[in-house]
């Protein structure tokens, strides 16, 4: 090969010209930050009364941990980068048979949540990558250990025979069936022919889905009779089963109808009992981590979600780009490409996009170390769960080693044997799996704990971001599903921030303090509740009982806070608009997290709290994927979707009605009786602003008559704990 300078490059890299502006704007913030602080010390000794101290604490501790909070975004800012890949020039550089095999995961858990069918298109779309096929190996692991995924597989494994060659005879972008169906495909004969074919597995998955059974009729062949009768006996549970192993096609062996070779496909259902603890997804992974070597042993391991499918077929050959360059980034561990949805609504009410966890913050940490990982879309080498760089940690057997050859086929006895064994859900006792090996337990936010500790081990990473999205998934439609599943990240984190591996302690010594800092934004994301609430409720607590607590609108420190409000919303609007964001879409971000702190971030630091004192909580509610057609006609519409009972709603429901009141009755006491809008003028800012937030909740409360209102006891039940509020605050401020 000529010299690296004369060879076509594969990568580039740039830094993003805000960087220099950031690190100005951050000396400036922190200045005014600890000024306040001064004034806040200053306040608090002076204070005359127990009240005013007490008041004035309240608000130095939120603002204490809002600055906390505001220096751990820092990381993100002072040195973000962009990188662009060449995918064109691979083929100069390489022959297509030196690429790397790969090993995909799907992962599924629940066929009521996670309709088959659609866990069936993204296994199709990954099927059909633009790669040799003969290096493809798609896993499906299924955690609900349910025939109908089996069965929708077996089905699936078929009608890929027709639907890999279309795709690769007719150059098709879109290779996720149902959504290349749903686009505006050329119809012609040959198109129909297969739509027809795809409609009729459809209605045949489906069927079998509301039918809960496979039922005798839906069997075509012996065989597939065999295996379902063999394990589906009726002592079958999805807590209490075997191992079951399918292998649906051999790369060497099954043939598409052009006669080209077809990808290796394995549905595995690790064994579960209800003795043993399974750890979720990252139990499931580790089970797939260890079937694959048994099988394939790709070097190259990818990770999806089920609803997460291909929208691209170059995307290998677009991270190849990086896997082939050793120079791409010494000690590289993974490839991180972001989340991405589709379906959302114009302005994404429940900023559902996740734009600073999937692409604002990943290119500041990606001028660091590299990205967190986000539990899909992700390339691992798979070494990389094999202890750091330097030191391999030896699992139980050789043919676990990430640079094991296998050297039977897939579907030799031994090899099926040997992939039950590592299966089985007592493997792991006494060994390393989850500790030291592979994805790591003790959260259930796995993918966070395990980049964060592979990246402690040295592992650096890379963020991959391509202008088209390489995979495209499902968003929550309901706001309770939202909250649900933020409530459980934001535990899953907490579970990181306090434990010995606190990116605060062990992770700033084994990264250094910007990358340290990165991790313990994710890791305390709960602890935002505590200054949302302290504003959601005593600026307006205390407007309405005529106390001022804010400097007056005369007083120089008034200016410190609005340098610090505008300055932090400023920054982060213009962001996120720079990112591809709209306005619109910006407000429904920080209303988000407005709401998410009364929420989500509450309940889940009170649930943490309950986890630790040994109380029994819920483990990984899988998110539901499934939607109700008026749900999503509300939720293309733009509509929030409250509907039934939850605890969580009631602090929302709380905090808006008391701004309302706050706001128009204590803003117009203070404004137009006694004349004093200087001295409140903060207080009555945030209740408006507080208002303003609230709408939807406004509306959802008394407007609205459809199903996802706010249910009326919620309301009720609110307006009277807002009732009690006010009694006790005016008692205890009037004491
Ligand atoms: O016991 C389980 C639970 C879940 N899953 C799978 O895990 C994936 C993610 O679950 P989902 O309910 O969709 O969670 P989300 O909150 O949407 O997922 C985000 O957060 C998770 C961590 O909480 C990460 O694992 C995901 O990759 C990330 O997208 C799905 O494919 C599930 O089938 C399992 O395999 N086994
Ligand atoms: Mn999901």
């Amino acid at each position: 090969m000529s010299s690296a300078t004369t060879n076509p490059r594969l990568h580039s890299i740039r830094r993003l010209r805000r960087w220099l502006l950031n690190r100005v704007f951050a000396a400036a913030y922190t200045a005014v930050i600890f000024a306040l602080f001064c004034h806040h010390a200053l306040t608090l000794l002076q204070s005359t009364t127990f009240k005013s101290f007490c008041i004035t604490l309240t608000i130095f501790v939120s603002d204490i941990i809002l600055a906390y909070m505001w220096s751990t975004t820092q990381s993100f800012h002072m040195n973000p980068v962009a990188r662009q890949e060449y995918p064109e020039n691979l083929q100069i550089l390489f022959d297509r048979k030196d690429f790397p095999a790969m090993d995909i995961f799907i992962c599924t858990a629940d066929p009521y949540k996670e309709p088959p069918i659609n866990v069936v298109n993204t296994a199709l779309s990954v099927m059909a990558y633009d790669y040799p096929t003969e290096k493809l190996s798609i896993y499906l692991s299924d955690d609900g250990g349910s025939e109908l995924t089996l069965f929708a597989f077996m089905e699936a494994a078929e009608f890929a025979r027709i639907w890999l060659p279309f795709c690769r005879e007719n150059n098709i972008i879109e290779r996720c069936p149902d959504a290349y169906f749903s686009s505006n495909y050329a119809q012609n004969p040959k198109t129909l022919e297969i739509k027809m074919k795809y409609d009729s597995m459809k209605t045949r998955v489906e069927t079998v889905v509301e039918q809960g059974k496979v039922s005798d009729e839906y069997i075509s062949n012996e065989k597939q009779h065999q295996v379902l009768i063999r394990y589906w006996t009726k002592d079958f549970t999805r807590q209490n089963h075997p191992s079951i192993i399918q292998v649906l096609l051999v790369a060497d062996h099954d043939k598409d109808i052009t006669g080209n070779s077809m990808p290796n496909l394995v549905y595995v259902s690790r064994e579960k009992s209800k003795a043993t603890p399974h750890y979720f997804k990252a139990g499931a992974l580790n089970a797939l981590l260890r079937v694959s070597s048994i099988m394939t042993n790709a070097p190259i391991v990818l990770t999806l979600d089920c609803d997460m499918y291909s929208n691209d077929p170059s995307t290998l050959r677009r991270v190849l780009c990086y896997i082939l360059d050793e120079s791409s980034r010494p000690n590289l561990g993974y490839i991180q490409i972001p989340q991405r949805y589709h379906g959302l609504n114009n302005v994404d009410i429940y900023a559902s996009e996740h734009k600073h966890l999937f692409l604002l913050n990943p290119p500041g940490m990606d001028g660091l170390d590299g990205p967190s990982y986000v539990g899909t879309g992700c390339f691992f080498r798979r070494r990389t769960f094999f202890g750091g760089p330097s030191s391999l940690v030896e699992p139980e057997i050789p043919e676990l080693r990430p640079d094991y050859i296998v050297k039977k086929p897939i579907m030799d006895q031994e090899i099926l044997n040997q992939a039950h064994h590592v299966a089985g859900c007592n493997y792991e006792n006494l060994t390393s799996w989850g500790s030291k090996i592979g994805f790591r337990y003790g959260s259930l936010v796995e993918d966070y704990y395990t980049g964060y500790r592979l990246q402690c081990e040295g592992w650096k990473s890379i963020f991959c971001d391509p202008n088209r999205p390489a995979f495209l998934g499902d968003v929550p439609v309901s706001l309770i599903d939202v909250l649900n599943q933020n409530k459980r990240w934001a535990i899953g984190l907490l579970e990181v921030g306090f434990s010995k591996y606190s990116p605060l302690t062990f992770g700033i010594q084994a990264m250094g303090i910007l990358m340290g800092q990165a991790y313990a934004y994710y890791a305390f994301w709960a602890i935002w509740s505590i200054p949302i609430t302290v504003y959601a409720f005593l600026p307006s607590l205390t407007l309405l009982n005529g106390i001022s607590i804010f400097p007056k609108v005369s007083d120089p420190w008034f200016l410190a806070y609005i340098f610090l409000f505008l300055g932090a919303y400023v920054q982060e609007c213009l962001d996120f608009i720079l990112t591809k964001g709209t306005f619109q879409r910006w407000w429904s971000d920080q209303r988000i997290w407005l709401i998410r702190g009364l929420s989500s971030y509450l309940f889940g630091f009170i649930e943490y709290i309950a986890k630790q004192l040994g109380m029994d909580t819920h483990g990984f509610n899988v998110t539901s994927k499934v939607m109700d057609d008026e749900q999503s006609k509300r939720y293309d519409e733009g509509t929030f979707e409250f509907g039934v009972e939850s605890p969580m709603f009631v602090p929302l429901a709380m905090a808006a009605i008391l701004n309302l009141m706050a706001f128009s009755y204590g803003g117009i006491v203070q404004i137009f009786k006694e004349r004093n809008l200087d001295g409140f003028f903060v207080q009555v800012f945030i209740a408006g602003f507080g208002v303003l937030n609230c709408l939807p909740i406004y509306e959802a409360m008394v407007l609205r008559s459809d199903k996802g209102r706010m249910p009326t006891r919620t309301t009720i039940i609110s307006t009277l704990f807002v009732g009690g509020l006010c009694v006790v605050t005016s008692f205890v401020l009037n004491m």
